[in-house]
């Protein structure tokens, strides 16, 4: 979604960086975006290319150690790390990697992308959110909204990137866990109220923990989470419940186990993921094949 925006701009912009077995694979056919067909230039860590300016990782959180060597030869001195990846941990990864002062913070919310295949449709691109850890608008992050203005990628620059960071976390925990073990697309939580109440107490154990943590997710954050679900397109479905249907692995680690393990270490009861973790655990147990 974003590769295609950046490549619609100006096509020597994007590179993608894959394995060799993707490069093969991904040169053989075009990605269709709103059934527009892509071909983006892709490079593995041997081609010949200069270092970025800006690095976009959008892999799941379980593929992150397998994609963060393979850019290290574009990586230099004044490379800068944006990372899509749902939950709260991948930019310290990257960070330990790539070195923390080259990582922004940042996700994606609100869009309605749904992946079929390699090939990706959406109606509505939501906005990608991100910030320095000290909330400063530094020259990199005006130069990064310049580039999304000009690639009509929509955008914020939050006032506190850390306390987005934990809302944007608990909309995961508490949607894509739900949607993903009841298989439910977002019109339902609009429909149903029983759908909302478990949305909110799953989402009430990440408030707590993030409240120890000294993190301000108030009440108030809680219903703009409710509102944000009940604004995403009725037939949309979370990215957990397409890897479900897809049968692919989840992000279960990301979502409900950093919730346990974060309350496991501040002492915050967390039994509703528990149960969301043990029971999304077996349908990922129960794919066949
Ligand atoms: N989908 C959504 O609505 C949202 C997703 N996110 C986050 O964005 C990230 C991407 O999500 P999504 O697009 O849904 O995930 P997908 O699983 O659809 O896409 C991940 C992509 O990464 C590729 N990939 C995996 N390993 C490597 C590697 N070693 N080198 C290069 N490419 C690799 C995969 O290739 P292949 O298919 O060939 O294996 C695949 O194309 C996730 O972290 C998710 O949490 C955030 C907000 C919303
Ligand atoms: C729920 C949604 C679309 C929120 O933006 C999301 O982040 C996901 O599906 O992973």
């Amino acid at each position: 979604m974003y590769a295609s925006k950046l490549h619609a701009l100006d096509d020597s912009l994007v590179k993608v960086v894959v394995d060799e077995e993707r490069k093969r694979r991904y040169e053989q056919k075009a990605i269709l975006v709103n059934e527009q067909p892509y071909r983006f230039q892709y490079l593995t860590p041997s081609s010949e290319a200069p270092v970025a300016d800006l690095v976009i990782i959008a892999v799941k959180e379980y593929q992150l150690a397998d994609a963060l060597p393979l850019l290290k030869p574009f990586v230099g001195q004044h490379t800068c790390f944006l990372s899509l990846l749902n939950g709260i941990s991948s930019e310290k990864t990257i960070g330990e990697a790539y070195g923390i002062e080259r990582v922004l913070y940042a996700f994606g919310i609100a869009m309605d992308a749904q992946r079929t295949g390699r090939d990706v449709s959406y109606t509505d691109m939501g906005h990608m959110v991100f910030g320095e850890a000290d909330n400063a608008v530094s020259p990199r992050v005006k130069a990064i909204k310049a580039l999304f203005e000009a690639a009509a990628i929509p955008y914020q620059v939050p006032p506190d990137i850390h306390q987005a960071m934990w809302f944007k976390f608990m909309v995961n925990v508490a949607v894509n866990q739900v949607s993903a073990l009841l298989r439910i697309p977002f019109g339902v939580f609009a429909k149903y109220q029983e759908a909302r109440a478990l949305l909110i107490q799953a989402a009430q154990e990440v408030q707590e923990v993030a409240q120890r943590k000294g993190i301000d997710l108030t009440e108030t954050a809680i219903g703009k989470m409710v509102d944000t679900i009940l604004s995403l397109n009725p037939d949309g479905k979370t990215s957990m419940l397409q890897d479900v249907e897809a049968q692919r692995p989840t992000e279960l680690e990301t979502f409900a186990g950093e919730v346990i393990r974060q309350g496991e270490a501040l002492t915050v009861a967390t039994p509703i993921n528990r149960f969301l973790y043990n029971a999304l655990a077996l349908v990922e147990k129960g794919y066949s094949g």
